[in-house]
This record gives C-alpha cells, structure tokens and sequence, in this order.
C-alpha cells in the first residue's frame, strides 16, 4: 500500500541527513518539505522564532505537545545542555513511530523522552510519572482545540509557547492568555510553515 508522508518525510532524512548531525536533519526536513511535499513541521521561519525563545529561556525541562515527526524535537532538544529533559506528548501511534526515528538519526535520544497518549491524560500525571512538578517552557503545536484546556492544566510557573495561533488558529487560546491578568503574552509574526500565509507564535509568560 501507498507510504504515508511522515514515512516519507523520514526516507528523505535517513537519504540526505547525516547520522548524528541534528542540524543536518532539519534542513533535510525543510529541503523536503518546501520542494517535495508540504508537513506540518513549525519549519524553519517559525523555527527560528522557536529557537531564540528557547535559549532565552534556557530551560531545564521542556514539554513539547503534538511530536508529529519529531522537527521541533530535534531543534529543541539540539539546545538543550546534555542534563536538560524534553518531554514530547504524542496522540497518533503513526506520528510517534517515525518522530522516534527522526530523534534517534539526530542523536537525541538521550535528552528526549517521547511519551504516547492525549495531553488531557497524561498532563495530570505528570508529576507522579516524571517527577516534574512544572516544566520551565511548554511548546504547544497540537490540536488546536486542546491548547486552551491543557494551559489550564500546567498553571504552574512556566513559559508558554504556541504555534499556529493565526493557522489553523486557536482564537479560544489567544483571547485567554491575552486577556488573563495571569500571563504577560506576545505575539511573533511570521509564516505557515513553508508557505506566504501568516501565522505566528504566541510567548505568554505564567506570572503567578
Ligand atoms: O494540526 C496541526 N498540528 C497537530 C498535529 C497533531 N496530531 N495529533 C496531535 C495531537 C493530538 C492530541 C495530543 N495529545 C497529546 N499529544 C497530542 C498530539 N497533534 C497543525 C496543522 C497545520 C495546518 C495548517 C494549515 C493547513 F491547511 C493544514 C494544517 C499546521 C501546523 O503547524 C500544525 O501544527
Ligand atoms: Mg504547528
């Protein structure tokens, strides 16, 4: 039967990525996606956006929520000091079986841990799981309905960051930290990955 585009998507980084270089990975993923077949990676305007905040931040434990094929887990991770933990929350098992190999090609197992099931699920147990009582930066780039409900689970001191605020946009979400005398937001402006169409990230900072 016919291969899926996450399966091709890795194809193209197991052809023209090295082994072990994540930055080699993220410009395979790009070069695929913007010349061969569009994927909802944050790519790499956003991902530039993505990567200041991370550093800015320097997180010592991340939550990534929606893992896809891996793209934002491997530019994250790739800046994390070696103790630093990422924790990755995937939905769909198809997704996760291509996103663990993404990860493992750019050497960043070790800092990555890809955990299976729905946010709403597992973002209560995280404490007891992962000994984590709140994570320094949470990326949110999962289904858009889910931003607003799961920020309400993790008020508990951290760094929010969400993509795809303006497409295919969370107005529930954006309304909510924008207004919340809870959070200090701002919005970056950029592009739907690999495309002119607008889109953007969203930065609200927990105040307590
Ligand atoms: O849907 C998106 N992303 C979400 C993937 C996902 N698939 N499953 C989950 C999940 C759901 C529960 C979860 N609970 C825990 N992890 C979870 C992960 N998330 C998404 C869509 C677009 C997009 C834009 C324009 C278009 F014309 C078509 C598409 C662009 C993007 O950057 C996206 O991130
Ligand atoms: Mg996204």
């Amino acid at each position: 039967t016919r291969s899926t585009r996450p399966q091709r998507l890795l194809a193209a980084v197991q052809k023209n990525a090295t082994r072990g270089d994540p930055r080699s990975v993220v410009k395979a993923i790009d070069e695929f996606c913007r010349y061969t077949e569009w994927a909802m990676n944050v790519g790499d305007e956003k991902g530039c956006i993505l990567d200041s905040v991370v550093s800015e931040v320097n997180p010592a434990t991340v939550l990534e929520l929606g893992t896809y094929c891996g793209y934002s887990t491997v530019r994250i991770a790739t800046l994390l000091p070696p103790d630093a933990k990422l924790i990755t929350l995937e939905f769909n098992p198809d997704f996760a079986v291509i996103a663990r190999q993404v990860i493992a090609w750019a050497g960043q197992e070790e800092k990555v841990h890809l955990v299976e099931g729905s946010s709403g699920d597992l973002i209560p147990k995280m404490k007891e799981q992962f000994g984590v009582k709140s994570f320094d930066l949470v990326f949110l780039d999962h289904w858009k309905d889910r931003y607003l409900p799961d920020a309400k689970l993790m008020e508990a001191g951290s760094v929010l960051l969400a993509d795809n605020v303006i497409c295919p946009g969370s107005p529930d979400y954006l309304d909510y930290v924008r207004n919340s005398p809870k959070y200090r937001s701002q919005y970056f402006k950029s592009h739907l990955e690999y495309t002119k169409v607008e889109d953007g990230l969203e930065k609200s900072v927990f105040l307590g």
